[in-house]
C-alpha cells in the first residue's frame, strides 16, 4: 500500500437497520459494509481498510460471539495495524475484555452514542495513520537500499545507480544475469529503494513449483476450487498487495499462465482460481531469469507481448568472472563475516588463496564464492584460510602465477623487442642498438642478462 491511498472504515453488523444506523452517523469517514465473517473478509482484501468496528454477534450463529471472535483473530492475523472497534452488547464486558486481550482495539457497549463512537473512530484512524507514518520513517532512515551488496566493478555501481534512479517509479524491471549473480538482490535493493519499502517484498519462483501448482500459488484460490481447497488461499500477487512482487525464472513460466500473467498487467485485476470476481492489485513487478527471453519468444516459448510488458527496463548483470576485482573484495568480506558468525577470532586468506580466488571462473558467480568460503571457515584448523581449505588449486611454482609481475613482463617485453630489432638488421649489434635507443654496451648487458646470447 502506498502511504497516499485513502484507507476505509469497515463495518460488520447483521442487523441490516443497525448496519445503515451505524454508516450514517460515521458517515463523514468513507465506509464499507458486511453483514457476516466470509463478507467481511472479502472487504478486508479488496478495501484494506484501517479501521473495523464489529459486532461479535454474526450469523451463523448470531447469539454466540464465536464467529465474531473467529473474524477478529483473522483481522488481526491479515494486518495487525488494523484499528477493530468492537460493540458488545449492554452486559457484555468479559467478552469485549477477551477481545481487547486478542488485538481488539477498544470496545464499545450498544446502544452507542454516535459522536463518542465518531471520536472513537476518528482516533482509531490517527493512530493508525501514525504507526504507518512511523514505519514509512523508519523506512527511510534505511541510508542505502544497496547496503548488502558488495562491488567495486564499475559496470555493477553502474547498475546500482540505474536501479536507485527506477526505484520511484512503477516500471516493470527485467533483471537477466547468470545464476547466483545477485538478481534477487538488486530486486530487494529497488524495493527499499522504492516508495512501497514499508509494505511486503514477495518473491517466487517460477521454475521450482509445478506446473499445476503454479496458478493457485501465484493467484490464490477459493475454498472448493479444487479437491484439498479446505479455504480460501491467497496468491503470491494478492500477498504482495502495496509492494514488490519479484517473479524468478520468468523464462519458466508456461504458455497457459503466461497469458493468464498478462492480463493481470493490462488491466491490474486478477480473479482467483475458482472465483468469479475480479480483486484490484497493485504490486510493482520485477522479474528474473538466466535464459535468453528474447531468443525463447523469437521461438514461441515466451509472448512476445509479455516480454514487452515486462522488459519496461532491461538490467544485464555481469557474470562474477567479468566484474574487476570483485572476487577477491567478496572473499574477503565473506570470510569476516563467516567468522563472525562461528564467533571465531579474526580469520584472514593466505596471499595463494586470494590468487585462486582471482583465478577461479566462479561458474555458480556470487553464490558459488560464498558457500565456498562458508564452507572453508567451518574446514580451517587456525585463522589462515588456505588454497586446500577453499578446495582450489594453488597457482604458486604455476606459470600463471607470474602474471602480474612486472619484472617478468618487462623482461618478456624487452626480450621480444631486441630479437626483433637484431632481425630487422640481420644481426647488426651497432644498428640493433640504435633501433632499440640504447648504447651497445646496454644492448650486451641486457642479452647476457635475459639469456640471449
Ligand atoms: N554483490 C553482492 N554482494 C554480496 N552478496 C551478494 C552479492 N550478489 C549476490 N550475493 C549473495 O549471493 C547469493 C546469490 O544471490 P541471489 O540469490 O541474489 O542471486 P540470483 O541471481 O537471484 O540467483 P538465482 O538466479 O540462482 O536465483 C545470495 O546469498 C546473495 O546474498
Amino acid at each position: 500500500m502506498t502511504p497516499e491511498t485513502v484507507r476505509s472504515l469497515l463495518i460488520v453488523e447483521d442487523d441490516l437497520a443497525l448496519q445503515k444506523q451505524i454508516k450514517w452517523s460515521l458517515d463523514r469517514f468513507e465506509s464499507v459494509t458486511a453483514h457476516d465473517r466470509s463478507s467481511a473478509l472479502l472487504q478486508l482484501r479488496k478495501c484494506l481498510p484501517a479501521v473495523v468496528t464489529m459486532d461479535l454477534g454474526l450469523p451463523p450463529d448470531a447469539d454466540s460471539v464465536s464467529e465474531g471472535l473467529k473474524l477478529l483473530e483473522q483481522v488481526m492475523a491479515f494486518d495487525p495495524d488494523i484499528k477493530v472497534i468492537v460493540l458488545t452488547g449492554q452486559n457484555d464486558q468479559a467478552n469485549a475484555l477477551r477481545a481487547v486481550a486478542m488485538g481488539a482495539y477498544d470496545f464499545f457497549a450498544k446502544p452507542f452514542e454516535p459522536e463518542l463512537l465518531n471520536l472513537t473512530v476518528e482516533r482509531a484512524f490517527r493512530m493508525f495513520e501514525l504507526q504507518r507514518e512511523n514505519r514509512r520513517l523508519q523506512a527511510l532512515q534505511q541510508p542505502d537500499a544497496m547496503a548488502g551488496l558488495i562491488t567495486r566493478d564499475p559496470e555493477m555501481l553502474r547498475i546500482c545507480r540505474t536501479i536507485e534512479k527506477v526505484a520511484s517509479s512503477n516500471a516493470t524491471v527485467m533483471l537477466l544475469g547468470e545464476s547466483g549473480t545477485g538478481k534477487e538482490v538488486l530486486a530487494r535493493g529497488l524495493h527499499q529503494a522504492s516508495p512501497r519499502r514499508a509494505e511486503k517484498f514477495v518473491a517466487i519462483n517460477c521454475a521450482a513449483i509445478p506446473e499445476n501448482l503454479l496458478e493457485s500459488e501465484l493467484f490464490g484460490y477459493e475454498k472448493g476450487a479444487f479437491t484439498g481447497a479446505a479455504k480460501m488461499t491467497l496468491g503470491k500477487i494478492e500477498m504482495a498487495h502495496g509492494g514488490t512482487l519479484m517473479l524468478d525464472e520468468i523464462g519458466d513460466l508456461p504458455l497457459s499462465l503466461q497469458a493468464k500473467l498478462l492480463r493481470f498487467l493490462q488491466e491490474r485485476v486478477i480473479e482467483r482460481v475458482g472465483g468469479r470476481q475480479e480483486i484490484a492489485v497493485d504490486v510493482r513487478i520485477v522479474c528474473a531469469t538466466h535464459q535468453d527471453l528474447a531468443a525463447l519468444s523469437k521461438d514461441g516459448r515466451f509472448r512476445e507481448d509479455l516480454y514487452y510488458r515486462l522488459a519496461e527496463i532491461v538490467v544485464n548483470i555481469p557474470p562474477l568472472r567479468e566484474r574487476v576485482g570483485d572476487a577477491a573484495l567478496l572473499a574477503h568480506a565473506f570470510v569476516r563475516r563467516f567468522a563472525q558468525e562461528q564467533n571465531r577470532s579474526a580469520m584472514t586468506l593466505t596471499e595463494d588463496a586470494v590468487q585462486a580466488v582471482e583465478n577461479h571462473l566462479w561458474p555458480g558467480n556470487i553464490r558459488e564464492l560464498e558457500n565456498c568460503i562458508r564452507r572453508a571457515a567451518i574446514m580451517a584448523d587456525g585463522s589462515q584460510i588456505g588454497c586446500d581449505d577453499l578446495g582450489l588449486k594453488s597457482l604458486q611454482n604455476d606459470e600463471t602465477d607470474t602474471s602480474l609481475d612486472l619484472r617478468v613482463i618487462r623482461d618478456d617485453a624487452e626480450k621480444r623487442a631486441i630479437v626483433a630489432a637484431l632481425g630487422r638488421v640481420n644481426g647488426n649489434m651497432v644498428r640493433a642498438a640504435d633501433l632499440l635507443g640504447v648504447s651497445r654496451p646496454t644492448l650486451y648487458d641486457l642479452m647476457h642478462r635475459l639469456a640471449l646470447k
